[in-house]
Parts: C-alpha cells; sequence; structure tokens
C-alpha cells in the first residue's frame, strides 16, 4: 500500500462570519493525482492556499507525512504552486525565471542554468530561454510555471485552475502533457479544477466539493457509474434526475410512480425504499435511446423535442413529456443521421431497466 503523504483532517477556514471551507477531510498518498473540483466559491482554492502555506486554518489539522504543517509558512513547505496568472517576475528572461526557485533554495549558479535549460528542453521551450514573459503566449507561460516549479524538484505540486487560460487545442495538449509529467515524475499532484472534463481526464481521484465541505471523493469511472447525491450527480450532468413514489418492490425490481408515468429500474443499490417513499431515479443521458414508434416493451415515455446542442461529435438532445419532465439524451452525429431530429418532434425515449440507479 502506497504510504499516506498528506492528511486533512476535519479542516475548517473561515473568514470573519464566512465560511470558505467548513470541514475537509481527506487522505492523499504519495505520487496520487487529485483534483479538486466544484463550482465557484465551494472552497477549492481555499483548501488549497491552506495546503501551500499561504491561509492558515481555523480548526481541524493539515499533516504532511503525520507532521502537522497547519503553520508553517510556503517557504518551509516543499509545496511549489503554480497559479493560473503563472506568476512569472516579468523582469527576467525565461531562464532567470526558472533559476529563481532554484537559487532560493541555494543552489550554485552553474548548476542552477544547467538544470534551468534542461527543464526548458524538457517542456519544449528551450529555445525561449532569453525572452521575456511578456514576449510569450499564454501556452508558452504556463509551460515556463510549470518548468520553475518542477526545476525544483518538489514532492508535492500544487495547481490552481492550470489549463483556465488556454484555448480548446492547447488545453487538452496540456492535459496530456501533465498526466505524462505526474507519470515519469512520480510526484503529487493537487490540481484545482471547475471542469469536470478536466479533472476526470487527468485525476486519479477526483474530489468533488460544494459550500466548504466534500461531496464525494473517488476514482473517476466511480464517480460517474454512480454519484453519491443530487449535487454531484446534477454538477456532473451527463444523468436525467426522476421523482417518483415507489409504486411496488419485488425480486430485484422496483415500480415507480412518476408524473409521466410507471418506471420499472433493476438495480442492488436500491437505498432499502419501500411502497410509499419518495425516490430518485438517475439515468445517464448515453443510456437513453429515441425511437419515433412506441417501443414493444420497457420503459418508455412519450415526450416531444425541445433543442439540440451540439459539442463536437455529440449531441444532447433536450426533450419535454407531456407532464413537463425533461429528458436529455445524448447520441452521437451518426445516431442523428440515422434519425433526423427538429425541435416539436414526437418520439418516445426508453432505456433498459438496469439502466438506472436511486439517489441516497
Ligand atoms: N480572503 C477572503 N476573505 C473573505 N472571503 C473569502 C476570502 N477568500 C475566499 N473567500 C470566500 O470563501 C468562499 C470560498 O472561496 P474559494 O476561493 O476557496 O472558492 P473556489 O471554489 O476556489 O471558487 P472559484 O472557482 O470562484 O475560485 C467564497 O464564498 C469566497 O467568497
Amino acid at each position: 500500500m502506497t504510504p499516506t503523504m498528506i492528511e486533512l483532517d476535519q479542516v475548517a477556514k473561515a473568514y470573519g462570519d464566512q465560511m470558505a471551507v467548513s470541514d475537509v477531510s481527506l487522505d492523499i498518498r504519495k505520487g496520487e493525482f487529485i483534483a479538486l473540483m466544484g463550482p465557484s466559491g465551494c472552497g477549492k482554492t481555499t483548501t488549497l492556499r491552506m495546503l501551500a502555506g499561504l491561509e492558515t486554518p481555523t480548526a481541524g489539522e493539515i499533516r504532511l507525512w503525520g507532521r502537522r504543517i497547519n503553520e508553517d509558512t510556503p517557504w518551509s513547505r516543499d509545496t511549489p504552486l503554480v497559479w493560473q496568472n503563472y506568476a512569472l517576475f516579468p523582469f527576467m528572461t525565461v531562464r532567470r525565471n526558472v533559476e529563481f526557485g532554484l537559487k532560493h533554495r541555494g543552489t550554485p549558479p552553474r548548476e542552477r542554468t544547467a538544470k534551468a535549460d534542461e527543464w526548458l528542453a524538457r517542456m519544449g521551450i528551450g529555445a525561449l530561454a532569453e525572452r521575456m514573459p511578456g514576449q510569450l503566449s499564454g501556452g508558452q507561460r504556463q509551460r515556463v510555471a510549470l518548468a520553475r516549479a518542477l526545476a525544483t524538484e518538489p514532492e508535492l505540486l500544487l495547481l490552481d485552475e492550470p489549463l483556465s487560460a488556454l484555448d480548446p487545442h492547447l488545453k487538452v495538449k496540456m492535459q496530456a502533457e501533465l498526466v505524462r509529467l505526474h507519470q515519469e515524475l512520480g510526484i503529487t499532484f493537487i490540481c484545482v479544477t471547475h471542469s469536470p472534463s478536466e479533472a476526470f481526464a487527468m485525476a486519479d481521484r477526483v474530489v468533488i466539493m460544494s459550500e466548504g465541505r466534500v461531496q464525494q471523493v473517488g476514482a473517476p469511472r466511480d464517480i460517474h457509474r454512480r454519484a453519491e447525491n443530487r449535487f454531484v450527480a446534477e454538477f456532473l450532468g451527463g444523468s436525467n434526475l426522476i421523482a417518483g413514489t415507489v409504486a411496488s418492490r419485488e425480486a430485484g425490481a422496483i415500480t415507480i410512480d412518476t408524473a409521466s408515468g410507471p418506471l420499472l429500474a433493476r438495480t442492488s443499490e436500491d437505498q432499502g425504499l419501500s411502497p410509499g417513499d419518495a425516490a430518485t431515479l438517475v439515468v445517464g443521458t448515453d443510456r437513453v435511446a429515441i425511437t419515433s414508434e412506441r417501443p414493444a416493451s420497457g420503459n418508455a415515455l412519450e415526450a416531444r423535442v425541445a433543442t439540440l446542442d451540439f459539442v463536437g461529435a455529440s449531441v444532447t438532445v433536450f426533450m419535454e413529456t407531456p407532464a413537463g419532465l425533461e429528458i436529455r439524451a445524448q447520441l452521437s452525429s451518426r445516431d442523428l443521421d440515422a434519425m433526423p431530429l427538429a425541435p416539436g418532434d414526437a418520439v418516445f425515449v426508453h432505456w433498459p431497466a438496469e439502466a438506472g440507479y436511486f439517489l441516497a
């Protein structure tokens, strides 16, 4: 078992009456890539700043290798931060910027320069060593900031929205580069992002936060398979949440009555629901099929197409049942070629009984 490197133990941070972080407990193992994710104001940056030593927790304890570090200053920690504004010194060349962190650590001049050049080459920007930061693109500045942080060979790298300033093409490239660097270096990465796609693409484990608390922690595929609560399901999108009342329950199958008709769900994760209980069924948008005729069996609802949202080669079809329930289906553009859809079309939506689970 990989040893635990960092422990956040019931950590809280208040600014006056404002609780930025209410209660965060989390163990991080050496070499993990952790993504802290959540909507604006959920406390993810404050959590990162406490890890960096830029803020002191109001309650709880942060431990590094079992030792309390709540009051340690940033410079006494092995935790370089890469902030989204890159924080490069504008009056120093790229090489000097990368050397700066090493100088601070007492590395002799010749070794500093050699190391800086090595890291600039590794990041594919060796040719820019003599430029000033103002003469670089956003993506280039991002790489310099990473080179500067990594040249000091930290045990832990904290990244705050490292890809936020990049255009979509460069974002995907840098995303792959961060994953590669992480694998190569074996350093623990903790990355703050508000983007589920970024977090899910890069992290070993994703921590989803809301209002200063952790809502769910898990590997991307586990969170994807099953959101633990309504907040997570709604924040991640990609699911239909259907409210109803349990009508019957027998042999692993639950029927719920909804405003749009009865629905059947077969799931081992049924939270011990009994007839009469309120229940919310979660069905992934990728499990919902659309047909023009009512299917012979299975869960089927009558609906009307409201709008279509195209993102790359994927299309989200927004539909509404006569009772006002919104159902979304994610199709490929090839599916749409086979069955052209337009707003106003009358359709049937259906999914297998095994496709859903119930929210706790
Ligand atoms: N220095 C401060 N003084 C007062 N309130 C603060 C301070 N810093 C953060 N907060 C508040 O604490 C809460 C959490 O802020 P934080 O910056 O950690 O959120 P975040 O999840 O990183 O958001 P964003 O994605 O917008 O950066 C917010 O409501 C914020 O307004």
